[in-house]
């Protein structure tokens, strides 16, 4: 493959090396399970093979999961060559981490917070020979989400040599492309895979709009009908917060699912155990928070379903790609409920496809719906009773004393925002009241989102039952709720 400097390839062009035969920054932009990994694995290993030495390579990526499967990837290409790794990530012996450091290991993989710890904390290992410097998932590095590595990305930063070659991949690249300009240095290789819709082609993208308190019946649905018709299938669920996942797998297991969880609020080697059981298909549900969307290769997942629409279209691309990889097939499922439509056309925009309907047998679903929430009230309860919202608290304390804040004082000032918020509330509240008993309350009503209806106009592939602008059968025949 040849390139265009910060453009897309072009046949003949110079490739990665100038005629000064210095080495140029790469950023790779490729769709997900193209197989970037061994696009930077190979090429460093190559070089490993003229020049052997310890530490050589650094690579860097946001997830501890994801860390020891670029290992992975690096222990089985580089076993000819004697190759020694080390991995670095947080949750693990920090001792035995550190002695490892210091028998100058080929190639270090690690997450930023705990090599950023060890480069603070200790002097027995040095980064100032590395050669190649790896951001893989390099925009998720760069985000300033929930978890902010930007400091111990610093610090990382000042520990490797200027003379290095630094190489960026991600599927997902150039909405932060800028920011990535300024860590890749020597006019970066830009390379993009060339195609107009941002999934692969073997994906086939279903949405199922649902009512938001009738969700959970129809993920419990979804997950029947796949077990019935599909016994080999694996199939990961994708949710929006830690006690979500932790819910949705106590209640699935009480319908006997074989399901298991996979969230940042599990020690690590729950975490590792939950992935081993999944990835030998023991246990053939995985549900996890997007911990897991970036990056990890588990070649048996047929499905993913999403049981909260991402809020961002990269999310989106991120989860859905755990199927569907190296040219097989896969199925992603997303529900949708009514509060968020506009999140799928902005998802839409972006891939440049249009998600179809996936259509199911609602009278089946009704049939489970009152025990389907009677169980999850069941272990919303039993999630109570244990410290799980307590652990969360601790852990966040915790996450604001290294980020440098006070948490009593950020606890107040989310009392007092609290507050303001209430009181707005109150305030339009009486607006509305007034409004209506002058009779202009219409006006104001029609802001409420109604159930079920798809602002936008009818979409591709709506069922024949034709649900897009009306309101979902499920959610007009609703039993009455225990
Ligand atoms: N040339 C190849 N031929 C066949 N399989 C390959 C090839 N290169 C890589 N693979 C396999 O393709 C799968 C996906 O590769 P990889 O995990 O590197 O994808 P990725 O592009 O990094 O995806 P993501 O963006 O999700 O991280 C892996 O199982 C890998 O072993």
């Amino acid at each position: 493959m040849t390139c265009s400097q910060e453009g897309r390839p072009v046949p003949g062009g110079g490739g990665c090396v100038e005629a000064t035969g210095v080495c140029r920054d790469c950023m790779g932009c490729a769709k997900t399970g193209s197989g970037k990994t061994a696009a930077f694995v190979l090429p460093i290993l190559q070089k490993l093979s003229e020049d052997p030495y310890g530490i050589f390579c650094l690579v860097v990526t946001p997830t501890r999961e994801l860390a020891y499967q670029i290992a992975e990837q690096f222990r089985v290409l580089g076993k000819p060559l004697g190759l020694k790794d080390c991995i670095i990530v947080g949750g693990m012996d920090m001792v035995a981490q550190a002695l490892e450091l210091s028998r100058k290991p080929h190639v270090v993989i690690a997450t930023p917070g705990r090599l950023a710890d060890h480069l603070r904390s200790s002097n027995t290992f040095s980064l100032r020979k590395i050669k190649f410097l790896v951001l893989d998932e390099a925009d998720r590095l760069l985000e300033q989400g929930c978890t902010d590595f930007t400091k111990d990305l610093e610090v990382i930063l000042g520990a490797v040599p200027a003379t290095r070659q630094t190489l960026l991949f991600s599927a997902t690249l150039t909405d932060t492309l800028n920011e990535l300009k300024s860590l890749a240095m020597n006019k970066p290789f830009f390379w993009e895979s060339q195609a107009e819709v941002r999934t692969v082609d073997e994906l086939v993208q279903r949405y199922l709009l649902v009512p938001e308190k009738v969700k959970d019946a129809y993920l419990v649905h979804l997950i029947q009908t796949f077990q019935d018709e599909h016994e080999d299938w694996s199939i990961i669920i994708f949710t929006s917060t830690c006690k979500d996942c932790q819910i949705l797998n106590m209640m699935l297991k009480q319908f006997n699912f074989p399901s298991v969880a996979l969230h940042s609020m599990m020690k690590q080697k729950q975490r590792f155990a939950a992935l081993a059981k999944f990835k030998s298909s023991v246990f053939k549900i995985l549900i996890a928070t997007d911990v897991a969307s970036r990056g990890l290769d588990i070649p048996t997942v047929q499905v993913v379903i999403n049981h909260n629409t991402p809020g961002l279209p990269k999310i989106y691309i991120h989860r859905v790609g755990r199927t569907a990889r190296a040219g097989r097939h896969g199925l992603a499922i997303t529900l949708v409920t009514q509060y968020d439509i506009h999140l799928v056309h902005a998802i839409e925009e972006q891939i440049k496809t249009k998600l179809q309907e996936f259509s199911v047998e609602e009278r089946a679903v009704l049939s489970i719906l009152t025990q389907v929430n009677v169980t999850r009230r069941e272990c919303e309860i039993k999630l109570e009773a244990t410290d799980f919202d307590e652990k969360k608290e601790i852990n966040k304390r915790k996450q604001m004393i290294l980020e440098g804040k006070d948490p009593d004082l950020e606890a107040k000032r989310k009392a007092e925002l609290a507050k303001i918020k209430k009181k707005n509330k109150q305030f339009r509240a009486r607006v509305q009241q007034t409004l209506q008993a002058l009779g202009l309350g219409e006006s104001y009503t029609e802001l409420e989102p109604h159930p079920g209806s798809i602002p936008g106009g009818p979409r591709t592939g709506t069922s024949p039952e034709g649900r897009s602008g009306a309101e979902p059968r499920a959610l007009r025949e609703l039993p009455p709720m225990g």
